[in-house]
């Protein structure tokens, strides 16, 4: 047996959620681009879950259950306050809340099919909740409790600033989470497979995939894009930036990907969304920056922008707090990590591989006063 190094390119299950071939991306079959363009985050929810698009009353039974159980626990609002709240990291504060969320769900336990549907509406309706209401307790505010009649997208910004989002917001907002619901195999969802196959709980694996979505090799990149562009702050700086990381062999956030390719079909939306949101906040000079620094990456190292790349610049144009990205991204991609672990219950076999022992062997114990 030999290992393969990240586990590059090898076949760890199958799944009917989403596919990446030849550089496309689909969800169930259908194009991303066309989802991107045409549907609502609750019908890339209800898609996901159900391996169908939602009818009318399919789509409106959801968007009731989602509303209904959009609140969240005082008893998680009041721990949240007694975080230190100042120092932590928001996506680190998800993480327990989210763990913590099992502490007041009586069927946490419940491995019924029906039960693990409920689970799955109950923890993709609240996570917004969650994040938008940290967000306001480190600021010092109350939460704003969520407004039934809004779109998920909608009402994930009115909880966030207390207004309710122009029409240009809402939509951009929607396909970002359109864009983020799910992405085959990726570290996060490995992960939240991983927990889930030893029959542990849905919170226990979304848990462990807020974790693992937290790194910068992975959904925590969106943030240290936006790091990278303050610190380079203006176009006529963007050269010696980039000398200054190519000389020290840094990594470029938001460029390259395990599986693309030509590039990420997922870019070229958040690039649009990007330039018109710049040019209405008037700070086109983050597009323009972020172009740049394409253009440069690509001639010079051959390497595109992922999905993280232009989402910086879009969020950070909807007003949004740039730590607040990555637990976005957590929002969105809820959705399909509660796909995958559905899907993992419904044909369950432990995963449990095996590791190419590379240490010593022999050894002779030696009793701890004769050690040196
Ligand atoms: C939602 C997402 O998770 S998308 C990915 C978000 N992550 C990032 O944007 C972080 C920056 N990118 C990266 O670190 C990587 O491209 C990853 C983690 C996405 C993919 O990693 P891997 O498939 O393991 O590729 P690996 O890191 O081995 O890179 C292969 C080569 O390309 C180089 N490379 C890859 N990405 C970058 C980058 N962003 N900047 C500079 N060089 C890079 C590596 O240094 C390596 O070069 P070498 O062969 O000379 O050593
Ligand atoms: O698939 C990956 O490795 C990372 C990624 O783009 C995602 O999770 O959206």
């Amino acid at each position: 047996m030999t290992a393969t190094r990240g586990l590059e390119g090898v076949i760890a299950a199958n799944s009917a959620i989403s596919s990446i071939v030849d550089d496309v991306l689909t969800y169930r079959g259908y194009n991303i681009d066309d989802l991107a363009d045409n549907a609502s985050f609750e019908e890339v929810v209800y898609l996901l879950w159900n391996d169908k698009l939602p009818t009318k009353s399919e789509l409106d039974d959801l968007k009731a259950k989602l509303a209904e159980n959009a609140e969240i626990p005082q008893e998680i609002i009041d721990q949240m306050k007694s975080y230190p709240i100042k120092e932590i990291h928001p996506m680190a504060a998800l993480r327990t809340s989210i763990s913590a969320l099992a502490l007041y769900d009586s069927e946490a336990d419940n491995m019924s099919d029906e039960a693990n549907y409920e689970k799955a509406i109950k923890i993709q309706a609240k996570i917004s909740t969650i994040v938008a209401a940290f967000a306001r307790i480190r600021n010092g505010q109350e939460p704003v409790k969520p407004k039934k009649e809004l779109s998920y997208a909608a009402n994930f910004l009115y909880m966030l600033s207390g207004k309710e989002p122009d029409e240009i917001s809402e939509t951009a907002f929607n396909k970002a989470l359109v864009l983020h619901a799910d992405h085959e195999l990726n570290a996060s969802t490995f992960t939240a497979r991983v927990c889930v196959a030893t029959l542990s709980d849905m919170y226990s694996g979304i848990t462990g995939a807020i974790g693992a979505l937290k790194g910068p090799l992975h959904g925590g990149a969106n943030e240290q894009v936006m790091k990278m562009l303050s610190d380079i702050g203006e176009l006529e700086n963007i050269r010696p930036y980039l000398d200054k990381a190519f000389a020290n062999k840094e990594k470029i956030m938001g460029f390259g990907h395990r599986v693309y390719r030509k590039g990420d079909p997922r870019a070229k939306h958040l690039r649009e969304m990007s330039k018109q949101l710049t040019s209405i906040t008037g700070e086109s000079k983050w597009y323009e920056m972020s172009l740049q620094i394409e253009d440069i990456i690509k001639n010079e190292k051959g390497l595109v922008p992922n999905v993280d790349f232009y989402s910086a610049s879009t969020y950070h144009s909807l007003g949004i707090e740039h730590d607040l990205f990555t637990p976005i991204f957590a929002i969105s991609r809820t959705s399909g990590w509660t796909a995958h672990i559905l899907e993992q219950y419904s044909d369950n076999r432990l995963i449990r591989p095996r590791a190419e022992y590379t240490g010593k062997i022999n050894q002779t114990y030696v009793p701890i006063e004769k050690r040196n």
